[in-house]
């Protein structure tokens, strides 16, 4: 193939909390860089996914779901946050749940930028099985905003998400690769670490306690066989504390396991994983706090 014709770019993900954002990325990448969870806002970072192909490369940007509740410092930085990956890319996959057109989305599509390709898309379809229906929600859709083009895909069960790429494929500019072929994330191992004990703090804890805490490593030390690490859960309050180690400890000790194996996998060696609790008063609500762990 001639180098010429290569082309490589940043495609933007947004859409509100909850739509399947992470799972589509996931899927896009064909491996979990991105936490999920049935909770809306469960990515707070921004997590490069990188898809190769002979011809292309993808290069996804993550981005937290626009929030239109729990107002507080952190969500003012996740909100300028969108705004900015939006004018900096080359493609914007816009997407929404099928047959759900809501307040919340309408908020997105007022963020879309008007001078980079949007491309619609309208993702669990495999819970919207009428076809007539589901056009006449795609064209109410593109009645909103002038996306480009639109695909209905299963980010969940990977359908439709290679035609899906055929139609970001014209969106990317004429460029080399910017990452080698073998990478799908630029993210590194320890920040991994720190998503997947995030993940299981959505899974076991309720609604609402997890926006309250952030996690951090303190000690990663690799020994012959044998990886340990040290994570922190910084929470805002002793009663959450409480809540998070759970009755003679239960709670936090199905968190660790868990991580634990998924650490394990994700390293392809032995963890020796410790998660404890820390308490920091109003975490959530100090800014300089959230800048120095580089939100
Ligand atoms: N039925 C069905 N469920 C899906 C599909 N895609 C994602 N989900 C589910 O939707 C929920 C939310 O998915 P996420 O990928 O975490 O959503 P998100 O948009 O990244 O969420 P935030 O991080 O909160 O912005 C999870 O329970 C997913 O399993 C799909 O194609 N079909």
């Amino acid at each position: 193939m001639n180098e010429q014709d290569y082309r490589c770019g940043f495609v933007a993900i947004v859409g509100r909390p909850n739509v399947g954002k992470s799972t589509l990325m996931n899927h896009l990448i064909g491996q979990k860089v991105s936490i999920t969870s049935k909770k809306a806002q469960t990515t707070r970072h921004r997590v490069n996914g990188i898809h190769t192909e002979e011809a292309a490369q993808f290069v996804f940007v993550d981005t937290p779901g626009f929030q239109t509740f729990h107002r507080n410092a952190l969500n003012d930085v996740l909100n300028q946050s969108v705004r900015d990956t939006l004018s900096s890319v080359d493609c914007v996959l816009f997407v929404l749940e099928a047959k759900r057109l809501t307040g919340a989305d309408r908020e997105v599509i007022a963020l879309l930028p008007k001078n980079v390709p949007v491309v619609l898309v309208v993702n669990k379809v495999d819970r919207a099985k009428d076809r007539d229906e589901l056009a006449a929600f795609i064209a109410e859709c593109r009645a909103e905003f002038p996306f480009v083009d639109v695909e209905a895909v299963s980010a969940k069960h990977g359908h439709r998400l290679a035609e899906l790429l055929d139609k970001v494929r014209p969106h990317l500019p004429e460029s080399p690769p910017l990452y080698p072929d073998d990478m799908v994330t630029d993210k590194s191992v320890r920040f991994m670490a720190t998503e997947i004990v995030r993940e299981k703090l959505f899974r076991y804890l309720g609604e609402e306690l997890p926006y309250a805490m952030n996690v951090e490593v303190e000690l990663w030390e690799e020994e012959e066989g044998l990886t340990r690490i040290h994570v922190a859960v910084l929470v805002d309050k002793d009663s959450q504390k409480g809540i998070l180690i759970g009755k003679g400890g239960e709670k936090l000790k199905k968190i660790s396991t868990e991580a634990r194996l998924d650490l394990e996998k994700l390293l392809d060696a032995k963890v020796y994983l410790k998660v404890w609790a820390k308490v920091k008063s109003g975490w959530a609500d100090d800014v300089r706090f959230l800048k120095e762990f580089g939100l």
